[in-house]
């Protein structure tokens, strides 16, 4: 049975498959820790931040830079490994502020929860046994990436996030309360995710549409800038660990249904997945099965 979820906190699935007003148990005071630490560190002196800028994508700085003429994404942002505990780079880890480390402990365990929990309803949903698609994990793997857009004098001119679909099984998003930044590609229309006090967005990734074989679609999104205001976003990514296979699961496979995907292993897909900049949804055509 999929572990209820019992505290009286609000959150949504994914709009594009269905909005439902769910119980997401995560204490609303730990979300604030979070959105907390995140504007503290900002707001250090540079040569502080520096102590932990990026190392092979982890860390805190531009990542992704993958060409000369490439426009940059109007972000501050840290990206960390969080679960298994052995995958933290402690040396990347800030100290300050000083409650940090242990804010961000805490909620990369409480998002586990939440994670496991939606996962058993969403293989539920689709005829499988609660725990098909966290079996189907293997070993499993979550990072927290934070985003600072700062105000942008031209927003009209740059995007805070590039359109993508996140890599990943599923992203368990807490954004700001009060700037709207998030937009999500519905139908060809770029559709505002408006930021529900409490609530917590989950987007599908790359990684369940092809294990769901393509009953859930990954959500390709963006994030806007605003001219006088700032946002922040703390995402959770959940997923497979560099070394399992992933591929359809058998049991949705079927005359109906034949299969989209060819197996691979993570890190085969996450190595393509960051090779080159963000350009929408494109990185899942790499392991589609051509008609
Ligand atoms: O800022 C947001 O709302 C979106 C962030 C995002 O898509 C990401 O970090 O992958
Ligand atoms: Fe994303």
């Amino acid at each position: 049975m999929a572990e209820k979820i019992t505290a009286g906190h609000r959150g949504y699935l994914n709009p594009t498959n269905s909005v439902e007003a769910v119980n997401h148990g995560i204490p609303v005071s730990l979300m604030e820790r979070m959105k907390r630490i995140v504007r503290e560190f900002i707001q250090l002196p540079l040569e502080e931040k520096l102590k932990y800028e990026v190392q092979e994508q982890e860390g805190y700085g531009q990542a992704f830079i993958a060409a000369e003429d490439q426009n940059l994404d109007w972000v501050d942002r840290i990206f960390l490994n969080t679960l298994p505990t052995e995958n933290r780079k402690m040396n990347l880890w800030p100290t300050k502020p000083v409650d940090f480390r242990e804010t961000l402990d805490q909620y990369s365990i409480e998002t586990q929860k939440l994670s496991n929990t939606v996962l058993c309803l969403l293989s539920e949903n689709v005829g499988l046994k609660p725990d098909c698609f966290i079996n189907m994990y293997g070993n499993i793997r979550q990072a927290m990436r934070f985003n600072y857009y700062p105000p942008c004098p031209r927003p009209d001119l740059v995007l805070g996030r590039t359109p993508h679909s996140d890599g990943g099984g599923l992203t368990v998003l807490l954004q700001d309360d009060e700037t709207v930044g998030l937009q999500i590609c519905k139908d060809g229309e770029w559709i505002p995710v408006q930021p529900i006090p409490g609530a917590l967005v989950i987007n599908i990734g790359d990684m369940l549409e092809v294990r769901s074989n393509g009953r859930y679609k990954s959500i390709e999104h963006r994030a806007v800038t605003n001219m006088d205001r700032d946002r922040i976003s703390i995402a959770m990514f959940y997923g497979p660990d560099m070394d399992t296979e992933v591929g359809p699961a058998p049991e949705l496979i079927d005359e109906l249904h034949p299969c989209q995907y060819r197996r691979f292993i993570c890190a085969e897909y996450m190595r393509h997945f960051f090779s080159d900049k963000f350009d929408g949804k494109t990185k899942i055509e790499f392991v589609k099965i051509k008609v």
